[in-house]
């Protein structure tokens, strides 16, 4: 019952990111990545997990370049098996499993991150992710054994007001939109 909800909701999610990522996209992408900016200041992180978006994401591209001038390390997922590790953002960039871009693969240990911007599809009542239903993120936060500041971010606020979530799926210590 509860599953056949979330994969519901996924997908009324995805057709409103869709339809909202033809529209101002250019303007909310830059709204939204002031925020992060001005937030990722106030705090002083310094070693950020981001992502390389995909259309119906944040396009947090310009801060990665910029946040990189600044001597902050940016890492992207680079996925492995059934989840990912980290990799430093650097280029070429290649197109991979879901027509996800990624870097090169890099054998360095993992990083400790101090924060996780994380692209989300929706939110349940208790601002827990729904993704696209691999459970890629769920299971890297389970694996590790700290917990960073975790960020939830999209072009428009998809919430439902019932919980959908399972155990496993992360849940934000912040929300940014616009
Ligand atoms: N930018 C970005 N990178 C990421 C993720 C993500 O959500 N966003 N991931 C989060 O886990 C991991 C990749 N996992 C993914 C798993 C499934 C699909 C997926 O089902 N994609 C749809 C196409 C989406 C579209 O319409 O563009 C598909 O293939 O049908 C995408 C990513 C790691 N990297
Ligand atoms: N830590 C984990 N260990 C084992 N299985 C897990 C773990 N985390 C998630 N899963 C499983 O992965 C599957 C997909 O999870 P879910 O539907 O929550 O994905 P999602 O959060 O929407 O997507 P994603 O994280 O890929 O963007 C579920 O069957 C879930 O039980």
């Amino acid at each position: 019952m509860k599953e056949s909800h979330k994969s519901d909701f996924r997908k009324s999610c995805i057709k409103r990111l869709e339809f909202s990522s033809r529209f101002l996209k250019f303007y909310k992408d830059k709204k939204t990545v002031e925020k992060l900016e001005k937030f990722i200041e106030l705090y002083n992180f310094k070693n950020i997990l981001l992502y390389i978006p995909m259309s119906m994401e944040v396009d947090v591209l310009p801060l990665i370049n910029k946040l990189r001038k600044r001597q902050i390390n940016v890492f992207v997922p680079f996925m492995y098996k059934d989840s990912f590790k980290l990799v430093r953002y650097r280029l070429p960039l290649q197109k991979k499993r879901f027509g996800i871009r990624e870097p090169n693969n890099s054998f360095c240990i993992q990083p400790r991150i101090d924060l996780a911007i994380v692209p989300v599809v929706g939110m349940d009542k208790e601002w827990k992710r729904i993704g696209f239903g691999k459970g890629m993120y769920d299971r890297f936060f389970y694996r590790l054994d700290y917990k960073p500041t975790i960020v939830f971010t999209q072009l428009t606020l998809c919430k439902a007001n019932e919980t959908l979530s399972n155990k496993y799926d992360i849940q934000a210590d912040f929300v940014i939109t616009n």
